[in-house]
């Protein structure tokens, strides 16, 4: 189902939709153009947090300094999280831990890609992905299936994956075609392979007290990451998860609940959202619908971390259209303490996670700390 793009943020409705797993759609009416607040960017305060095997609630390594911390009186504009930055930053940090694994034991880690069809956004995603491998050293092995292969054709390839010594990560770029039953496909990639986390014993041991996944998926820990290291306090604090996808909504709930903040999920059937959200200490915004979170429902001081990427028109962007969040930016950023920006925040963090947990899976494989 396609999220209806509004113009501005006065008019979006909470709809269910599957997150990030959508067909592109062409933007349909025109952003008005918001001229952002004076920011102060917040610089990634936290160093190396990798690996932090298994454990989603071990407290940061080094938190920001109390002026930084997302908590504070939401008298002045909130401050920027800046994910390119930090992306940045774990990608430098993956390249070091690559290169020494490689010197201490010969191993380079390697990621295997499956892409299925030729959607525009799933290609660039796919090739963005190669390059940021290539990058920090990880060996990669890409699959080119047309649309119309069958899921036979696809669990073939994975299984040869699952016994290449070579490939420590496994992954399969979502949208599938919609023939393809994507259940089917995901079970069968090896859990310890299991990179992108999609495997449902990695999201039922992330759901489970006292278990751990093999890894955790690439963008809701990319939000963990991005309130760990801008020293936003979770322990203790509500906090609001608006959507329930499988890929983004539902396992960053349980990320929270793991670092043990009290946790609602906020989505399309809930009566009262604006009264939930206002709540909450932390949000994370991870619905598909472009400025559905406006200023009012946000409490002052809090951290917002906003998932949405939504397309809306935008005749002097060379693309036609221009991206906007969930989250009403322009708003949120006088009431927020932090906030994320889109594009610029969670999104660059999905890719450096991805290589955090294929750097993850080879230390593990070859028993290497
Ligand atoms: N197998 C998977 N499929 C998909 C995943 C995933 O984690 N695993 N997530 C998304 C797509 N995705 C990575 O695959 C992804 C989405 C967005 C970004 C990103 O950096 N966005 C930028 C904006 C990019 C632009 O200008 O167009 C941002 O937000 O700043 C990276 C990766 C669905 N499929």
């Amino acid at each position: 189902m396609a999220s209806s793009i509004f113009s501005d943020c006065s008019s979006a409705r909470l709809l269910p939709l599957r997150l990030a797993l959508l067909p592109p759609r062409p933007p349909r009416l025109r952003l008005c153009p918001a001229l952002p607040p004076p920011m102060r960017l917040l610089v990634a305060a936290r160093p190396l947090l990798l690996p932090r095997p298994h454990r989603m609630d071990s407290p940061p390594a080094a938190t920001a300094s109390s002026a930084d911390s997302a908590t504070v009186s939401a008298d002045m504009p909130a401050k920027v999280i800046d994910g390119k930055l930090v992306a940045k930053q774990v990608r430098e940090e993956i390249a070091v831990e690559v290169a020494r694994m490689k010197d201490a034991i010969g191993v380079v880690p390697g990621l295997a890609v499956i892409l299925v069809g030729s959607r525009k956004d799933s290609q660039t995603y796919v090739r963005n992905k190669k390059k940021a491998c290539e990058a920090v050293g990880i060996q990669s092995f890409e699959v080119n299936l047309p649309e119309d292969s069958s899921e036979e054709e696809v669990i073939k390839h994975i299984a040869s994956f699952n016994s290449d010594p070579s490939v420590h990560g496994i992954l399969v770029q979502l949208p599938l075609p919609r023939h393809m039953n994507d259940e089917n496909i995901l079970n069968a990639v090896g859990i310890e392979k299991d990179v992108d986390g999609f495997h449902p014993l990695n999201i039922g041991r992330l759901a489970m007290q006292g278990r751990d996944p093999f890894f955790v998926p690439c963008t809701p820990k990319g939000c963990m990451e991005l309130l760990h290291r801008s020293g936003v306090e979770i322990k203790g604090k509500r906090a609001v998860v608006i959507g329930r996808s499988n890929i983004v909504g539902m396992p960053a709930a349980l990320l929270l609940q793991k670092a043990n903040a009290t946790v609602s999920i906020v989505h399309s059937q809930t009566k009262n959202p604006e009264e939930i959200t206002r709540q909450a200490d932390i949000v994370i915004a991870a619905v598909g619908v472009a400025n559905l979170v406006r200023g009012n429902w946000i409490k002052p001081g809090a951290a917002i971390i906003d998932v949405g990427i939504n397309p809306v028109d935008d005749p002097e962007s060379p693309r036609g259209y221009r991206l906007v969040g969930d989250v009403c930016y322009e708003e949120a950023s006088k009431v927020a303490g932090a906030i994320t920006p889109v594009p610029g925040g969670v999104g660059p963090m999905t890719i450096a996670m991805l290589l955090a947990n294929t750097l993850e899976s080879a230390k593990r494989i070859h028993n290497f700390n």
